[in-house]
């Protein structure tokens, strides 16, 4: 199939994508698939390009070359608010707006399905209290953003993430802030709503753990292009803790549930001693 055909909605091609900031290449030639109702993982090292690839694959930013297509849509073709209709990006932390209420920001995510006057329209409203169900953040609807703790405001950001009720959800490390307990079920949720919505989710999570848990697919970045592309059970592996991630240490299995569980060792390698 060539990467133009058209496919089933949510459907994410990355072609020979190439982007940097002045003075810094960061992807250097990036391909990669999402299939419709896949969740994918990114991992990668502090700074290899991760939120990058994220915000260029919601059309925030324009490739220097290659191509990302949704659907066979090229997105530099789509202007933001088409981009936005059709996906959600969850960024990194940003400061909260002093005084705006959780309903008011999560409404925000309603922002591209607007009219022309930017009304809400009919059904908006069913949007915005699904989305904060799905997070369990509805109790706090009329709380102001910046009274709540850096964990209960992640949650109300993915449900603003949520709010824009498309087919392809990009989230920049969901679980910041997060204790365990809310971690996993953010992540149960996510992978619930993949299966009852036939969500495509690309998601970068730093914990290998989680990825491997909760992912079908585990994708690597590192040098600017991909170095690793899998199922858990075949990526993660010494030679990706070590080559990836920076990291020496052993890879064994859950008893229980029969994903990999990495075990890093302590103290760390120098970094010259872990490539070779
Ligand atoms: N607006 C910007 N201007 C200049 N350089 C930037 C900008 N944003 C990111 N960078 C640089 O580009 C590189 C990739 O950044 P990016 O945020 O994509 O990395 P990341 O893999 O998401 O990192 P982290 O795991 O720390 O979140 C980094 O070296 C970063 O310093």
């Amino acid at each position: 199939m060539t990467p133009t055909a058209p496919r089933a909605q949510g459907t994410v091609q990355i072609r020979g994508l190439r982007f940097g900031y002045p003075g810094r290449e960061v992807l250097s030639g990036v391909d990669m698939d999402v299939e419709p109702g896949e969740l994918v993982a990114l991992v990668g090292l502090n700074g290899c390009g991760k939120s990058t690839l994220l915000r260029l694959s919601a059309g925030l930013l324009r490739p220097a070359a290659g191509r990302v297509l949704l659907d066979g849509d090229d997105m530099a073709g789509l202007s933001r608010r088409a981009a936005a209709r059709r996906v959600a990006l969850l960024h990194q932390s940003a400061p909260p707006v002093p005084g705006m209420t959780v309903r008011q920001l999560v409404r925000q995510g309603r922002y591209a399905a607007r009219g022309p006057l930017g009304m809400l329209r009919d059904g908006d409203d069913a949007v915005c209290a699904r989305a904060m169900a799905d997070v369990d953040v509805t109790a706090w609807a009329d709380r102001p953003v910046d009274s709540l703790s850096g964990g209960e405001r992640q949650r109300v950001r993915l449900a603003m993430a949520l709010a824009q009720d498309t087919r392809v959800l990009l989230l920049d490390e969901p679980t910041t802030y997060l204790d365990l307990r809310h971690q996993l079920e953010v992540l149960q949720t996510v992978a619930r709503l993949r299966a009852e919505r036939g969500l495509t989710v690309l998601m970068v999570l730093h914990d290998l753990g989680h990825a491997a848990r909760f992912a079908d697919r585990i994708l690597a970045l590192r040098d600017g292009r991909v170095a690793a592309d899998g199922p858990p059970d075949e990526v993660v592996t010494p030679g990706l803790l070590a080559e990836v991630l920076g990291v020496a240490g052993r890879v064994g299995r859950d008893p229980v549930g029969g994903w990999p569980v990495c075990y890093p060792d302590h103290p760390l390698p120098a970094p010259q001693d872990l490539v070779k």
